[in-house]
């Protein structure tokens, strides 16, 4: 616990669910983080963050008019970056890029996002992904030591899922040695990319490459887009804010054109392919969407932000969940906790669940990542696909799962929970953006199916397939799967599903065909099942990963952290299993019978887990600074702080505003 956790006075009832935890905090928040040494790595990360002060700000940062909160932002974003530069990356190395505690600490700076977020998020990994040593030696330094600020401008106005209908063309002249950079027509306008409205000097362009005369598709340049001195846009460089958004505003998300503006030959980033001096386009990389790693990264380590956001917004909902008191079930008793509602608990304890679900599932997918990257840096590319279709669905489900949890914390919190400074309408806006941008979840699904109807292919051929697949030769069966309730049963029901979902698809595909569709139309009118095929494979995969690495990460437990672990894992398993009750219905033995039993089961598990509630909470060990907020505060102040919190509102500034004069003094008098 630290030292701010002991001295304030705390609300009672927290108090007392505190005392009702049976299981040993620090353990599960080893759990948690990965492991002591990134707890500990961790927290002297946030020691050192926080003990800059740069996090306080006087007035809530959403009271703020529009420019004052990015330039609030930016002035943290400095302060920030400075630590990060000459203290954090010390502690991690470039690890910290795929690593949540950087964002976690963040959050004890930004309650919306930094402007430079891009900066380390994208800029820097794409040049570590996609530039030559040599290239790397010219831009990584200046990134990393921020003498240059960078942003990544992929999507366009017209296009942002069909990466191959991007219209900014990078058009090579060898007279000069220079690309030509153009944006031909309205829609070709980067859009969106953050950082770079006003706040990057430098941009990741995506643009399709010509030279003599042939386009060789989609590639990413460094473009220096404003003078390092003045900040003022170079000629030819048309840069600006996107507008308002639903959130993000602090990110500084912008729109860029081009006017045939020319860059050197030696800034497009060359690590997959080349342009010589002479014009002559040469390809380096073995596979063709290697040009794509950037967006394969950002997704592998979006399944992590996922859970740290739904673990954040768990700890808000479940304390105030303690502390809340409301309505009278049983005449003459005291107003119970409204945790206390079993309705309640199954808004709540699947939200925990998750949590751990997504982090343990993201640190699996991390290493995975790191496999393949080592593959590839020896010449081999075969596990590409796999990865790309792991992380396509782990990306889809964890940020759509995870944004929709989040919104359900705040259903949690009834009224209050719709207040800015609870914090839960701030971490929705955000972590909801995730299921859309770096790959919408559909489109994502859909490159996830595209891989299982190919493995499906290759089962009935009767070759072999990678490791996440293999489900698919255990399954292929026309017979329903015998259902039985334990962990390892469900999750076989659950492959079962995924497996005849996605037979189903191949077959569907080939009927289509067999009426004289083509290929792809067939694949059109199948896309619905085949989103649906995607989902249950990506269940099946967090179900069994959940399960095999708790039962690995608890072996060396105490016995009642296995046990409060293991309820979870259960209460995870059996919540998707009613979720799909139907699938199940369909496509294993399961009865009426199994479902009510398993009904109970989950009713039993809610009450299990009940008195360790907030237990479970404390043990993402979220401070109160990266919390930020009046319901989820350790000491469960929760109406002192809503009341401290509101009178901070500059329209609590004095008893009377101007615009009663202005305006409803003369209505009242009847002169307007
Ligand atoms: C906290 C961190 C901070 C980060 C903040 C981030 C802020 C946001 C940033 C952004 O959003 S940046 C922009 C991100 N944009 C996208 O993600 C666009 C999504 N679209 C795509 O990824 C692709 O266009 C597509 C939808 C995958 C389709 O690409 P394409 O049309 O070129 O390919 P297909 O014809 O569909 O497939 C061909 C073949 O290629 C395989 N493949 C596709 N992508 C990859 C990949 N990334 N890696 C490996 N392989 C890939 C695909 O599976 C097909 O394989 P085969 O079936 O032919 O074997
Ligand atoms: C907050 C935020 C930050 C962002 N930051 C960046 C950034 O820094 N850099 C950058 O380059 N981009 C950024 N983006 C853009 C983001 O990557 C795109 O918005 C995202 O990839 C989705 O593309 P789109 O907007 O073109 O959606 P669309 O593709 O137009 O999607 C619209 C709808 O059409 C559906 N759809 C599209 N194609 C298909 C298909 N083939 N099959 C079935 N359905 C389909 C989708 O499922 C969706 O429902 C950001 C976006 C947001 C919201």
């Amino acid at each position: 616990m630290s030292t701010d956790k002991m001295s304030v006075k705390v609300n009672v009832d927290l108090q007392k669910e505190r005392q009702k935890c049976n299981f040993n905090i620090q353990e599960v928040t080893f759990i948690f983080d990965g492991g002591k040494e990134q707890t500990l790595q961790r927290k002297k990360i946030e020691d050192i963050a926080l003990n800059s002060g740069a996090s306080i700000d006087s007035i809530p940062e959403e009271c703020l008019g529009l420019k004052e909160r990015y330039d609030n932002a930016v002035r943290k974003s400095c302060i920030y970056s400075r630590i990060v530069k000459n203290e954090i990356l010390e502690i991690t190395g470039l690890e910290a890029l795929g690593n949540p505690v950087l964002r976690r600490t963040a959050d004890a700076f930004f309650k919306e996002i930094s402007p430079f977020m891009l900066h380390l998020g994208m800029f820097v990994p794409t040049i570590i992904g996609q530039c030559t040593e040599e290239q790397q030696a010219k831009w990584l330094p200046r990134a990393l030591e921020m003498q240059i600020i960078g942003a990544y401008a992929q999507t366009e106005l017209g296009h942002g899922t069909f990466i191959r209908g991007l219209e900014t063309t990078a058009t090579y002249d060898p007279e000069t040695e220079e690309f030509v950079l153009h944006s031909p027509t309205l829609t070709s306008y980067k859009w969106w990319a953050g950082g770079l409205g006003n706040t990057a000097n430098h941009c990741i362009v995506v643009a399709q490459l010509y030279t003599k005369g042939q386009c060789h598709g989609t590639h990413p340049f460094i473009v220096p887009i404003r003078d390092m001195e003045t900040h003022e846009p170079f000629p030819g460089v048309k840069v600006g804010d996107v507008g308002v958004r639903m959130g993000f505003n602090t990110a500084d998300n912008g729109f860029l054109s081009f006017n045939h503006y020319r860059i050197p030959r030696e800034n497009m980033m060359m690590k997959n392919a080349k342009v010589l001096k002479d014009g002559t386009y040469v390809k380096v990389a073995r596979h063709e969407k290697l040009t794509y790693g950037t967006m394969v990264f950002v997704r592998v380590t979006l399944v992590k932000e996922a859970a740290i956001n739904l673990a954040k917004a768990a700890t808000i909902a479940v304390r105030y969940s303690a502390v809340r008191r409301q309505s009278q079930p049983k005449p003459d008793a005291p107003e119970p906790q409204i945790i206390d509602y079993p309705t309640q608990q199954h808004k709540l304890f699947i939200c925990i669940a998750t949590a751990h679900a997504l982090q343990i599932t993201g640190d699996w997918l991390w290493r995975t990542f790191k496999d393949v990257l080592a593959d590839m840096r020896g010449g081999n590319t075969d596990s590409l696909p796999e990865l790309h279709a792991l992380s396509s669905c782990l990306k889809a489900i964890s940020t759509s799962d995870s944004a929709a949890y989040i919104e359900q914390c705040r259903f949690a919190c009834g009224g209050h929970g719709y207040m800015l400074s609870s914090n839960l309408p701030l971490i929705y806006s955000f972590v909801t953006a995730t299921r859309t941008y770096e790959g919408d979840y559909t489109v994502l699904l859909l490159q996830t199916a595209r891989f299982l109807v190919k493995a499906w292919e290759q089962v009935e051929a009767g070759k072999s397939v990678t490791p996440t697949v293999s489900y698919l030769t255990l399954a292929a069966t026309k017979e329903k799967v015998l259902w039985n309730d334990f962990a390892e049963g469900i999750i076989r029901s659950f492959q079962a599903v995924a497996a005849r979902k996605i037979s189903a698809c191949a077959e569907t595909i080939k009927r289509h065909m067999k009426t004289g569709i083509c290929y792809e139309d067939a694949w059109q009118l199948t896309t619905v099942r085949l989103v649906s095929a995607a989902e249950s494979h990506c269940r099946s995969v967090i179900c069994q990963t959940y399960w095999n690495e708790i039962t690995r990460l608890t072996a060396s437990c105490s016995t009642n952290v296995k046990i409060v672990m293991e309820q979870l894992a259960t209460l995870y398993l059996i919540y998707w299993a009613l979720e799909r009750s139907g699938d199940l219905l369909r496509y294993s033995t399961i009865s009426e019978k199994d479902l009510n039993r398993l009904q109970e089961r989950y009713e039993e598990l809610l009450a299990l887990i009940r008195p360790n509630a907030v237990g479970l909470v404390d043990a993402f060990d979220f401070r109160d600074e990266i919390l930020r907020s009046t319901l989820g505060a350790y000491d469960g102040r929760v109406y002192e702080r809503l009341m401290e919190e509101a009178l901070k509102s500059p329209l609590n500034d004095g008893p009377v505003q101007a615009s009663f004069h202005k305006y409803i003094k003369p209505l009242t008098k009847g002169k307007l």
